[in-house]
């Protein structure tokens, strides 16, 4: 085991995409400016390989990437990762990059070892609500911290403004706005207030190219990504709901294209379904509106619900720009003019930021 220092704090990364690159990025930058608590990169690994040592020697963050690309080692099992995070003698944060859930339903090992979490995985917190449970317990057992601001709104401050609101004792009754950035990205270009729009299915894959989709766009489009969303934010403001699939979804998946085996695949077929979302659109101009893709929680009647609605071109939701979010929280303090959040909610460096600014938080917890 290596020598205990307790002004060093280590950091493992999962996952190195999109988001991850730009974290590395913002935490090479934040190593630079605060000198303690030292933070060491110890362990970075991608679904196929990893960069680490036995005697966990730091990894240098500015050339992680490229290292890890050329890198020999395969990752490690994720108990394995347990162990050897467990035996560098300092504190350690895991920072999960992934959309893995395997790698999520691993967390109550890793928090139950004394090792931090933060991440944008929204499927640790979405999944069943026993894996919610077990997180929080394993949390509180252990003090090891755990923090997901980024898996809603990305960086925008949702989950610690509802948890401000939650803990000062306010009562939330309604949540609702558009969560996706992707789904912001698609109806705002294909269905502007003002001008014709582009092709449905070129918007999604310029949607893929600026890193908003997930890693499989099908999972944006098929409504769950921002289900997920809103059973975190309904969990948090009370309600126990079990799982993403309990409650009203609307896919927009083609049902001629449910069954494709890959998002590739699933792309390269989609424009010749480009005629249903012209209906959809057609459909909302007709009435002198606009389609959005939007979610809600009704606290006091226990529903939440996810998919199209139509807006009035003055309304706040049709005049979004680019992948901007808003949510609006209607609680008991605020009365009928809810404190409403809004800007980007998708890209890698805002989702990042939300992970980075997480991470210090932990780091003022345990260093
Ligand atoms: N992109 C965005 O705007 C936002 C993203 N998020 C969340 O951030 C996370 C990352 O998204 P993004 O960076 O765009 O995704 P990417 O697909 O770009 O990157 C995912 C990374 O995770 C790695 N990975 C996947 N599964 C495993 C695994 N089981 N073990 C180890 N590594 C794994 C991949 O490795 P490999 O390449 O080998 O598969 C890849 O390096 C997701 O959970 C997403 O929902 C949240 C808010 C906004
Ligand atoms: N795919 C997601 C990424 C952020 O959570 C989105 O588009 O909102
Ligand atoms: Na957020």
């Amino acid at each position: 085991m290596a020598a205990a220092s307790a002004r060093q704090v280590n950091i493992a990364i999962i996952g190195a995409g999109g988001v991850g690159k730009c974290f590395l990025s913002q935490l090479e930058q934040l190593a630079a400016r605060r000198p303690s608590p030292k933070l060491v990169l110890t362990y970075i690994s991608t679904s196929k390989k990893a960069l680490y040592s036995t005697d966990h020697v730091a990894i240098n963050i500015a050339d992680a990437t490229a290292t890890l690309a050329a890198s020999q080692q395969a990752p490690l099992a994720l108990p394995k990762l347990v162990e050897f995070l467990g035996t560098s003698g300092s504190k350690t944060v895991l920072v999960d990059n992934t959309s893995s859930q395997d790698v999520a339903d691993a967390y109550p090992l890793f928090l139950n070892s004394g090792i931090s979490i933060v991440t944008p995985n929204k499927k640790a917190f979405s999944g069943s609500y026993k894996l919610w449970q077990d997180i929080f317990a394993a949390a509180a057992q252990s003090g090891s911290r755990v923090y997901h601001e980024s898996s809603v709104g990305a960086g925008l401050p949702v989950i610690s403004t509802l948890k401000d609101l939650v803990d000062t004792g306010d009562e939330v009754t309604k949540i609702e706005g558009v969560f996706s950035g992707t789904m912001s990205f698609l109806f705002n270009s294909f269905a502007p207030t003002s001008g014709s729009g582009g092709q449905w299915s070129a918007e999604v894959k310029k949607a893929k190219e600026l890193g908003y989709t997930e890693p499989d766009p099908r999972d944006d489009l098929n409504g769950l990504d921002v289900a997920r969303k809103l059973t975190i934010l309904a969990r948090l403001a009370g309600l126990p709901v079990e799982s993403p699939t309990s409650f009203p979804v609307q896919s927009l998946i083609p049902k001629e294209l449910e069954s494709v085996s890959s998002g590739d695949e699933f792309l390269e077929k989609l424009p010749a379904f480009d005629a249903q979302m012209e209906a959809t659109k057609a459909e909302a101009e007709k009435e002198g509106k606009v389609v959005r893709f939007v979610g809600s929680i009704d606290v006091a009647a226990k529903q939440v619900k996810v998919g199209l609605e139509k807006f009035d071109l003055s309304h706040p939701i049709a005049a979004l720009k680019g992948s901007d979010n808003i949510i609006s929280f209607y609680t008991k303090r605020y009365g009928s003019n809810p404190l409403i959040i809004q800007g980007a909610g998708a890209g890698g460096d805002v989702t990042a930021m939300g992970v980075t600014s997480d991470l210090l938080k932990v780091l003022s917890q345990i260093a």
